[in-house]
């Protein structure tokens, strides 16, 4: 398994490609290509959202955008389909192979077409557990690692298959988002984008 932390394409003032984001780790052949396609043609029997810009399926619990929260109320967890069987699969591997704390219990399907983004977050530290996995479908991307306090930014290539695991300071100091456009700077040209799906993988806390 290829392991970095962090294999990075730059802008102008960005850092040195060795620099890692802390409590990041990047293994970059997670999945391999036929169980990325088998997965995304599982993704594609489910329900989109179309609530943002960006479809999103959510599993397991209901991340509520506006609120910033994963409701309680029974009414609105029922409205939330379980994991299916292929994203539980993924959580039992994570927590086998331990990656994760213990096995989550909440996943967010995100769509990006080439153009769409994510603006910079640090996810729901009350709702979510210490570490957060993202894995990589169909096309690349690259993510932006932020600290705007201190003006760092470093910015890290999500190959398709490859899983991102957000821990520690990566987790909870640094933001992380994905800009909005169609093609990415990558050793000196650029990339272009085709349609990514990301599956992210958490633990809720608390009585949710
Ligand atoms: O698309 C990704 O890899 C990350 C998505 C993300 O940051 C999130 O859903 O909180
Ligand atoms: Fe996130």
């Amino acid at each position: 398994m290829t392991e970095g932390l962090g294999r990075l394409s730059f802008d102008a003032g960005d850092e040195a490609a060795s620099v890692p984001v802390p409590g990041l780790r990047y293994i970059a052949d997670w999945l391999a290509p036929d169980a990325c396609q088998e997965m995304l043609a599982r993704i594609e029997t489910g329900a989109w959202s179309t609530e943002l810009r960006r479809r999103v399926q959510h599993y397991g619990h209901r991340y509520d955008y506006g609120r910033r929260s994963v409701p309680a109320a029974p009414r609105e967890a029922a409205a939330v389909p379980p994991l299916p069987s292929w994203a539980l699969q993924q959580a039992e591997r994570l927590a086998r192979e331990g990656v994760m704390d213990r096995r989550a219990d909440q996943v967010i399907v995100n769509e990006y077409q080439p153009g769409q983004g994510i603006s910079a977050h640090v996810d729901c530290v009350p709702c979510f557990g210490p570490v957060v996995a993202a894995m990589s479908l169909g096309s690349g991307c690259v993510m932006d690692f932020t600290r705007p306090e201190e003006g760092r930014k470093i910015s890290v290539r999500l190959a398709p298959g490859s899983l991102c695991v957000m821990t520690g300071p990566a987790r909870y100091d640094w933001r992380h988002g994905i800009a909005a456009r169609k093609s990415d700077p990558e050793g000196g040209g650029r990339v272009p984008r085709g349609r990514r799906v990301s599956v992210t993988f958490r633990t809720v806390l608390g009585p949710a």
